[in-house]
């Protein structure tokens, strides 16, 4: 192996490949999406506005926003046959394979499945961007029992996605809440689930592939999995009183806490404080305040006792608790809003592409001959 370059595990700290999608500051803890502070599109923008700008490079004015979310408000419904798969789902299945399968179903029912022109490309993301949502919600209901609720064209992303889970659209306070999330989860250059799309989209697959893929990546709880643990985590831990010894008997048994730690920012990441502003904001409108408190605290314990920040799963999972999702929703709302991120990359990875195929150093066996069955 000594004319190959060894990497480290993980690929830490390697640059793998350019991007003109986002940038990762560890060293100021920011990022930006095509160069806008991300902070900012949280103040000033929808999600949609950021879902134009991911694929776009630009933000969209009135004309073509108008036009992009007209087509994403057309593309929402499901085939009767896409229900039907759904129906038959196991009715306890994680919300994350059942939309895995129902990404899967949607690239079988496109005809277009083998042309990546561009063009084709942005119709097939505003088609999942559109569908994704309508995918959750179809599954959840079902899972529950309940009538699948149809989407509806007057309403934004966040507003339908509400009306079709629930069959209302919370206060202006929670969609604004929910749509902040969205656009703080859109993107995050070369995370595990957006590589996995890349590494598929490198072979000519076509998106659905990709984005199937990047579901599986996502799932983990080393990864998005991660808003639902912490969830789980502070519900476990129930009262303020109990959060400081929970975390130090925690540290104290090696154990790896969810929502602390990333790969790339060491001392806190750029999203946190944001997100934390509207899970405070949520914590004070449901009166929930509890778990704050005590995501306060085991922040706290965490941070002075090894210097490890939370990730934006720390504050994401609470604030969705608080408006009235289950805890295994949390995941699937993650890609409801990174399949803007995925598919800029598809699009980026496609247009200059090469294979992914890194080498691997053997550790296996010596080579050997095969011992006939009956002498084994
Ligand atoms: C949206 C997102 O995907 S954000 C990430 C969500 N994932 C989580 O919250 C899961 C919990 N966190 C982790 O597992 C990790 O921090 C990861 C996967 C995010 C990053 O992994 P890595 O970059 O490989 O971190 P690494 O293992 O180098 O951590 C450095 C040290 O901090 C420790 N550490 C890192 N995260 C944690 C944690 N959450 N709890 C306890 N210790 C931790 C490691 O054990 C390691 O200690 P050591 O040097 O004594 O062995
Ligand atoms: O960048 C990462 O490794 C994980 C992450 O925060 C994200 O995907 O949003």
């Amino acid at each position: 192996m000594s004319d190959k370059i060894i990497a480290p595990k993980g690929l830490a700290g390697v640059i793998t490949d350019d991007t003109a999608i986002s940038k990762v500051m560890p060293e100021s803890n920011s990022l930006t999406y095509r160069g806008y502070r991300v902070q900012d599109l949280c103040e000033t923008c929808s999600f949609e506005e950021v879902a134009f700008l991911m694929v776009n490079g630009e933000l969209p004015n009135r004309t073509e926003l108008k036009a992009f979310t007209d087509k994403e408000r057309d593309y929402r419904r499901i085939s009767d046959d896409l229900k039907a798969v759904i129906g038959k789902f196991p009715k306890d299945a994680h919300p994350m394979d059942t939309l895995r399968t129902g990404v899967s179903f949607l690239g079988m029912e496109d005809k277009r499945i083998w042309d990546d022109s561009p063009a084709t490309n942005m119709d097939k993301f505003i088609g999942l961007l559109a569908r994704i949502p309508t995918i959750i919600a179809a599954s959840y209901r079902h899972g529950k029992g309940l009538d699948l609720i149809d989407p509806d064209k007057n309403m934004t992303i966040s507003e339908n996605f509400f009306n079709m889970c629930f069959g209302k659209v919370p206060a202006k306070e929670v969609i604004k809440a929910f749509d902040v999330s969205l656009i703080l989860y859109a993107e995050h250059s070369f995370n595990a689930s957006t590589f996995a799309t890349r590494v598929i989209t490198s072979t000519t697959s076509d998106m659905y592939s990709a984005v199937a893929g990047g579901i599986g990546a996502l799932k983990g709880p080393l990864h998005g999995g991660a808003n639902e643990q912490v969830m789980h985590m502070i519900k476990e831990v129930a009262e303020p009183a109990n959060a400081k010894e929970w975390m130090l008997d925690a540290l104290a048994n090696k154990k790896k806490v969810m929502g602390f730690g990333h790969r790339v920012y060491r001392s806190g990441d750029s999203r946190v404080p944001t997100m934390k502003k509207y899970t405070e904001k949520m914590a004070s409108f449901t009166g929930e305040e509890k778990w704050m408190e005590i995501a306060n605290i085991l922040e706290e314990t965490m941070v002075s006792e090894k210097g490890i920040y939370p990730n934006l799963d720390f504050p994401a999972g609470p604030a969705y608790y608080m408006m009235g999702f289950e805890i295994d929703m949390f995941t699937p709302i993650f890609v409801m809003s990174r399949i803007t991120g995925w598919c800029a990359h598809i699009m980026e990875q496609r247009a200059d592409n090469r294979i992914i195929r890194p080498l691997s150093a053997y550790i296996g066996s010596a080579e050997r001959d095969v011992t006939p069955m009956e002498k084994r």
